[in-house]
């Protein structure tokens, strides 16, 4: 099936996936009515004080259609863990050995089913007929001071795409509720078509020339982003293809996504909500760890070559405890939910094994898993002393070439755009309401504990 991709062209028979989305709106929208009847007064969780003060960890008050997370054992997209995307998506060669194509992944996110070859020759080709930038666009990554962080310039950016939004056009024009979909759609389309140029344009004028690589209609959309980018390997563009793949959704609690699901939410059209969850992403806690994880281990390097020592399991618990010590976290270990290595972690360190098993900083990061969760489970305080997805990426990268960590997140947010928005086109097409929950004051906190001592009793 080598080339199916590129060349696949519509046949008649073919729905699009605007037309197969349009289809599956009704019974949707049907089944979740009954559901509201059927159970909508029922308890389906409880809260305690430390939930309310302590993040909300684990209280299940959101839907998110796209994914759900376990705590042991890691993300399923639609119902699909990663090994089983592996297997099932359309790759780029058509060998099943190779990464699936985020087109593919953009399809089942959005439909729920795993679609052909020829579906998803059609999401590459809409994406580049798509991918054109609003003509200010360009000029305004330009004009940014060189020191600027590639994550401010990417959440300014994407707002600047904003004068383009259907949504916001429709709105105002004063379109009915039952078209919101739509008009979400194709917003979210857009941007996702967009954003490789964004980022690369960021990437370029922060870091060298400022001249965009040459992109090929025969081409997929993550090689294509490598092209803009700089970058010509194929086995780069595996790597890509797996890193938006992997990176697109996490269910709906966390940071970037919650927060992009929040500003949807009173209707903001989708450059706004996803301008709101690139800035969660941007925090140390949550996608910008990858490039604390790089610099970690940079530094660990330059230190120990400093004092004379070689980097081993030895100078890594060394360095890991004067981490901790000085009341740092260890960037790419621990996660507010899993409890076991992040399947996301493991299908990075199988793409290392299989492209690059001599890689020194390969090494050094496999020297780190030996080490860490011992470490973490002395010092005593994270519920999960193992890696999450961060822990492994900036490797990968810097095996290509691609050296400037200070950009990492941003192709984090390039993924994770695929999730979310594929979410928000649900929210939309769903009617689902404005988000508000409750808050309280540490006054009515304890006046509720006066006539309460024991809290309300569980259902
Ligand atoms: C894509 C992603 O967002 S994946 C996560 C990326 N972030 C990181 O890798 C940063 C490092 N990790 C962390 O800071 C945390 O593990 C988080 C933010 C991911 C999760 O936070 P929580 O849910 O609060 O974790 P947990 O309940 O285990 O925290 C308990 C304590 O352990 C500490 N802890 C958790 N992970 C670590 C770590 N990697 N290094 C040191 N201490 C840690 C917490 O800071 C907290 O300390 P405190 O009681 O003094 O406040
Ligand atoms: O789930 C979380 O809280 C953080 C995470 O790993 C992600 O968003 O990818």
């Amino acid at each position: 099936m080598r080339g199916g991709v590129r060349r696949g062209a519509r046949t008649l028979a073919t729905k699009s996936l605007k037309e197969t989305l349009a289809a599956q709106i009704p019974a949707k929208q049907a089944m979740w009515k009954k559901m509201k009847q059927d159970h909508g007064s029922k308890i389906i969780d409880t809260v305690t004080l430390d939930q309310c003060i302590g993040g909300a960890r684990s209280v299940k008050c959101m839907v998110w259609e796209t994914s759900l997370l376990d705590a042991n054992e890691g993300i399923r997209f639609r119902g699909y863990t990663i090994p089983e995307l592996q297997e099932k998506l359309p790759t780029f060669s058509g060998n099943a050995a190779d990464e699936p194509l985020p087109e593919g992944l953009l399809w089942l996110l959005l439909t729920g089913e795993i679609p052909t070859y020829e579906q998803v020759a059609m999401v590459t080709k809409e994406l580049a007929d798509r991918s054109k930038l609003p003509a200010h666009v360009e000029p305004l990554i330009r004009s940014f001071p060189k020191e600027m962080h590639p994550m401010t310039q990417l959440s300014i950016a994407v707002l600047a795409l904003q004068t383009d939004s259907r949504f916001q056009q429709a709105y105002a024009a004063g379109a009915p509720k039952s078209s919101y979909w739509e008009h979400t759609y194709e917003d979210s389309l857009n941007l996702i078509a967009r954003l490789p140029e964004v980022a690369a344009l960021i990437y370029r004028c922060k870091y060298h020339d400022g001249v965009l690589g040459k992109t090929d209609p025969k081409l997929d959309y993550s090689a294509n982003f490598n092209r803009m980018l700089g970058h010509v390997s194929p086995s780069f563009d595996e790597l890509m293809r797996l890193y938006i793949t992997i990176h697109s959704d996490h269910e709906g609690g966390n940071a970037s996504a919650h927060a992009t699901h929040l500003v949807g939410s009173t209707l903001s059209d989708p450059y706004l909500a996803l301008s709101g969850g690139l800035n969660a992403l941007a925090g140390p806690l949550h996608g910008l760890a990858n490039q604390e994880v790089l610099g970690w281990i940079l530094d660990l390097q330059k230190t120990f070559k400093a004092r004379g020592k070689p980097v081993n399991e030895s100078t890594i618990r060394e360095f890991a405890w004067e981490t901790l010590n000085s009341g740092q976290v260890i960037p790419g270990y621990g996660h507010a939910v899993l409890r076991k290595t992040d399947p996301r972690y493991t299908c990075q360190r199988d793409f290392a094994l299989k492209h690059l098993p001599n890689d020194e900083l390969f090494q050094i990061v496999e020297t780190i898993y030996q080490v860490m969760p011992g470490v973490l489970t002395e010092h005593g305080k994270t519920k999960n002393p193992y890696p999450n997805v961060d822990s492994h990426s900036g490797v990968l990268l810097q095996h290509y070439g691609f050296t400037e960590h200070e950009f990492y997140t941003v192709l984090f947010g390039v993924g994770r755009a695929f999730g979310v928005l594929s979410q928000l086109f649900w929210d939309r097409a769903l009617g689902l309401p404005l988000e508000r929950p409750k808050s309280v004051t540490p006054e009515w906190i304890v006046e509720f504990f006066k006539t309460h001592p024991d809290g309300l009793a569980k259902p």
